[in-house]
C-alpha cells in the first residue's frame, strides 16, 4: 500500500506555482498522482489563516479522490486538519515525537543517507524521503546532491524500506531512479511548471508504474 501510494508523490506550495494551486492540483490528480503533499515554505509562502485556509481546499480536493493528504513540517497543521500524514526533515520537530503526538497517521522523513534511514525506522516512519537526487530548484537550502548511487545503497541494506526519491526528477530521469530501486518520485517542478500539468503527470506515472512493473 504504501509503496503504491510513493509511486508518484506531487509536493507543492503556492510559491511553487505559476498558476492557481487548487487548479494545479486538480490537473495533478486528473494526471494520476497518487499521494499530495502541502509543503508552504520559501521565499512569498502563506503563512497563519492563509496558509491554513489554501491546506483546508487542497485537502478536499484530495479527500474527494482519495489521494492522501500529507503536510511538510506543521505538525499543528496537520493535526488541526486531521490530515492523513505528516513529512519531517533532520531540522524538524524530532521524529519519534512527531509519531507520539499523530498516532497512526503517515509519517515520512528527510533522509539523505543510511544511518538516517535506520534513525527513521527507529522512530516507526512509514517511508523516507531520499534526496536530493539531483540539483534542485526547488529546495533553496538542499544539501549535497545524494544521486542515484545512494538509493542503491540504500536499498542494497534496507530491502523493504518505502523510499520516495526526491530532488530534480524529471521525465528524463524518473526511470533510472525507479531501476535504482525507489518506490516512487516526489517532483515539484516537473509538475508544477509543465505547460500542460495532466498530460505531463500522465507520463511521468506511465514511466514510473511501467518501471515498476518491469522490476
Ligand atoms: N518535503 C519533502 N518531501 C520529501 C518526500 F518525501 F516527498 F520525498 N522529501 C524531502 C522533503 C524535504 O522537506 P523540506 O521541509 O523542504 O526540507 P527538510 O527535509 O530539510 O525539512
Ligand atoms: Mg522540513
Amino acid at each position: 500500500m504504501m509503496k503504491h501510494m510513493l509511486s508518484l508523490y506531487f509536493v507543492m506550495g503556492s510559491v511553487d506555482c505559476t498558476k492557481n494551486p487548487l487548479v494545479v492540483l486538480d490537473e495533478a490528480i486528473e494526471g494520476g498522482i497518487t499521494m499530495f503533499q502541502f509543503r508552504e515554505k520559501g521565499k512569498g509562502a502563506l503563512t497563519g489563516l492563509e496558509k491554513y485556509r489554501l491546506a483546508e481546499q487542497l485537502f478536499e480536493r484530495c479527500r474527494a479522490r482519495n489521494i492522501p493528504f500529507i503536510v511538510n513540517d506543521d505538525v499543528d497543521l496537520a493535526l488541526a486538519l486531521q490530515a492523513d500524514g505528516i513529512h519531517v526533515g533532520q531540522e524538524d520537530e524530532a521524529a519519534e515525537r512527531v509519531r507520539d503526538r499523530i498516532g497512526n497517521k503517515y509519517l515520512g522523513v528527510s533522509v539523505h543517507n543510511l544511518t538516517e534511514v535506520k534513525k527513521a525506522l527507529a522512530a516507526h516512519a512509514d517511508y523516507v524521503g531520499l534526496g536530493p537526487i539531483f540539483p534542485t530548484v526547488s529546495k533553496d537550502d538542499a544539501k549535497q546532491v545524494c544521486g542515484l548511487t545512494m538509493i542503491e545503497h540504500i536499498r542494497a541494506h534496507e530491502k523493504h524500506v518505502p523510499l520516495v526519491a526526491i530532488g530534480g526528477i524529471t521525465e528524463q530521469t524518473a526511470e533510472q531512479v525507479i531501476k535504482a530501486g525507489a518506490d516512487g518520485i516526489a517532483v515539484i517542478s516537473a509538475i508544477c511548471r509543465a505547460e500542460h500539468i495532466c498530460e505531463q503527470t500522465k507520463r511521468l506515472y506511465e514511466i514510473v508504474m511501467r518501471t515498476k512493473q518491469e522490476g
